[in-house]
């Protein structure tokens, strides 16, 4: 799916909201749990309930990839189960040397075929190109994330004085464009958007964060935003697992309506 048609989806149904499929087979309600493919009909049913309320999903493959070969067949049926009105966003966090990540960038583009995939940038330019090559696909590069290890490295001030993440974020932004890359910046970040706003005006933000990890969406919307919304606000535990009880699916729907009314009333406000 193309920037365009993503920005046309937000307008056209007021939501920036993605839903993150982080399903944790631990965590889903015990009475799927004895059935065979228990995640896959929960992914289903979440998908399902959450369908009118987002207009994305984000599958972060770690959740997949721990449940062995029968975890990437999961992977693939969620995908085929998601339509092709939603943009689905590989979060792998890859990167390796050009070769190797041209293999990264075949495996989710090609092999799975999702729109976008989250990329490291620690390795370098090398390590982006081959993703960025697929010029009707998006790289999602790390940027400012959420996470209080954030603080190790990219917020750490270089001799130039800007951050890291600062340097990262104007040295690849120069090696793709706002229709092919964007950046994950966290919603635990928030006085900082304001900062990667003026660094990227024009480029989408994957935004986690919001939910689970407590960052604000109306700080998010207020300090991240751009003339397109230029948002991906993604929600994972505060959606899913909104109940773990025979109720999950109808939970996670209210949970979703309840961003997307948010966000309806801040793109009108
Ligand atoms: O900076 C980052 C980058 C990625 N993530 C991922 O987003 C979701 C957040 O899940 P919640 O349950 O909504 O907290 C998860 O897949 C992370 O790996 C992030 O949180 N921060």
């Amino acid at each position: 799916m193309s920037i365009k048609s993503l920005i046309d989806h937000i307008k056209q149904k007021q939501s920036y909201l993605c839903v993150g499929l982080d399903t944790d087979d631990q965590k889903i309600p015990l009475h799927l749990r004895s059935q065979k493919d228990a995640v896959l009909a929960f992914n289903k049913a979440v998908i399902d309930a959450t369908l009118d309320h987002c207009v994305s999903y984000k599958i972060n493959t770690a959740f997949y990839e721990s449940m062995g070969i029968r975890g990437w067949e999961i992977m693939q049926e969620t995908l085929e189960h998601i339509p092709d009105t939603h943009f689905v966003i590989a979060d792998a966090k890859r990167g390796d040397i050009g070769n190797t990540s041209a293999q990264y960038a075949k495996t989710f583009f090609e092999a799975y075929g999702f729109d976008a995939v989250t990329v490291a940038p620690y390795m370098g330019e090398d390590s982006i190109r081959p993703f960025l090559e697929y010029t009707d696909k998006v790289t999602i590069v790390l940027g400012l994330t959420s996470n209080k290890g954030a603080e190790d490295f990219e917020l750490q001030r270089l001799q130039s004085g800007e951050f890291v993440y600062e340097r990262v974020l104007k040295t690849v932004s120069g090696w793709g464009t706002p229709q092919n890359l964007m950046f994950v910046a966290g919603a635990t970040q928030a006085k900082e958007l304001v900062n990667i706003r003026r660094i990227v005006p024009d480029h989408f933000l994957l935004v986690p964060g919001v939910g689970a990890q407590g960052g604000s969406l109306q700080e998010v919307a207020a300090y991240g935003s751009n003339k397109d919304i230029g948002l991906l606000v993604n929600a994972s535990r505060a959606v899913i697992y909104a109940s773990q009880a025979e109720d999950f699916s109808q939970a996670a729907a209210k949970a979703a309506r309840s961003y997307h009314d948010e966000m309806r009333a801040l793109m009108r406000s």
